[in-house]
């Protein structure tokens, strides 16, 4: 390659690992670097659970500056098998993404969409919400599973405790899932460009919090995930969960808010200490007629914008955003039309990564708290 003056490709990182490359206050600008690519934090992860971001290309995705996407394992490996994906090449050849997967462990997903499930200390007993077909789910399956699919950054299968819940029940699942994160590192062993992340829980209780992630922080992991939150908890009660877990997680390696968030989350999450973030927020709301801007967010099933010529947003780089009139949106999301969703998922998505390369250039110019302002400022005016 060198003679034909091709360029050389910088050279792959062979191992995973995290860098810090900034801090303004507690916010941090870093990057997760693996062989399959960097992932630039802070971060928003498009959520593409069944091996497909909803209504978008893979090409599409990567095209707003999404470095990586979520699969699920619960949702693959009852459709469509883990072994079938695992035969097939691996979750990146067969959704075409050769960028940076994570994949969930599913515990979340037992608990809330599967059926009959009986919890014991080995793992989870439960019948697949799409055909009743009775599955097992423990520590050391989950991390196969997710070794079939072959995902890049992996979580341990853990106990997600809704909110609100007793001390005992919190205190309970807490220290499950500490146990299960010591089996899921062992059946990880050693993976040089892997990661498994422990997952933090302890509900909103603070002393809980504090002992799951030092207990974490004890397994040397490669990155920590905050679980347990984002489960109907108000906004303050997440965030003080944030203040109190943040501190205790290793510097030196990435933190994963699961399942956050609207971009005030997002913002106010980030400078709590948070690297990156999951959420079927932007995805799903595209899907119901819901636009986030610069201006806030916009109910295109409001009769109000059925004359409304103008774009959702003349300023944005991509073409959902500047190139359709809200009257046109209007009329695709009360037909129903297909095209209202992919404009409208495609405008929500880059907004979504628009707002964090926002961040990570205000973290390195040392005006975090400026641009957070600025940031809100825009939501409150409102509407071009
Ligand atoms: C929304 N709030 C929220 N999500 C959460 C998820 C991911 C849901 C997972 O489900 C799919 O989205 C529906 C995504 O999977 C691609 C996501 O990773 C969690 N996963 C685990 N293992 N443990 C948690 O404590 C947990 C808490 C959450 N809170």
């Amino acid at each position: 390659r060198m003679g034909l003056g091709l360029p050389t490709p910088d050279p792959k990182p062979e191992k995973f690992g995290f860098k810090l490359l900034a801090q303004d206050g507690k916010a941090r600008r870093g990057e997760v670097s693996m062989p399959r690519g960097t992932i630039r934090t802070p971060a928003f992860m498009p959520v593409g659970t069944a091996a497909t971001v909803k209504f978008m290309y893979p090409g599409q995705v990567r095209d707003l500056g999404a470095d990586v996407i979520l699969g699920n394992t619960y949702h693959l490996m009852l459709r469509p098998g883990a072994e079938r994906i695992h035969s097939l090449g691996g979750l990146h050849k067969f959704a075409n993404w050769k960028y940076p997967i994570l994949t969930d462990s599913g515990g979340f997903q037992v608990m809330s969409l599967a059926k009959l499930r009986k919890m014991s200390e080995q793992g989870v007993e439960f019948k697949s919400h799409i055909d009743g077909v009775k599955h097992f789910m423990s520590p050391e399956r989950s991390i196969e599973i997710q070794c079939q699919l072959g995902s890049d950054i992996q979580m341990q299968l853990d106990e997600c405790t809704r909110l609100p819940a007793s001390e005992d029940e919190i205190e309970r699942a807490m220290q499950l899932s500490l146990r299960w994160a010591e089996r899921c590192k062992i059946e990880f062993g050693d993976r040089p460009g892997q990661a498994m992340f422990g997952i933090v829980q302890g509900g909103d209780i603070p002393r809980l919090r504090e002992e799951s992630a030092q207990s974490l922080k004890d397994m040397d992991l490669k990155g920590y995930s905050i679980g347990g939150l984002a489960v109907g908890e108000p906004q303050q009660v997440m965030l003080d969960m944030l203040e109190v877990t943040c501190p205790v997680l290793p510097e030196d390696k990435p933190r994963y808010l699961m399942g956050v968030g609207t971009p005030d989350d997002l913002i106010e999450s980030v400078s709590r200490g948070v690297d990156m973030f999951d959420c079927v927020m932007p995805t799903r709301a595209g899907r119901h007629g819901l636009a986030f801007t610069r201006y806030g967010k916009v109910n295109l099933k409001n009769a109000r914008h059925k004359d409304d010529h103008r774009p959702l947003d003349p300023l944005s780089h991509c073409p959902a955003a500047r190139d359709y009139s809200r009257a046109y949106l209007y009329h695709l999301v009360k037909s129903n039309e297909a095209l209202g969703s992919m404009l409208l998922t495609w405008n929500n998505l880059a907004y979504y990564q628009e707002l964090m390369q926002g961040m990570r250039d205000a973290i390195e110019a040392g005006r975090f708290e400026d641009h957070k302002v600025e940031v809100k400022e825009g939501w409150a005016r409102g509407d071009i």
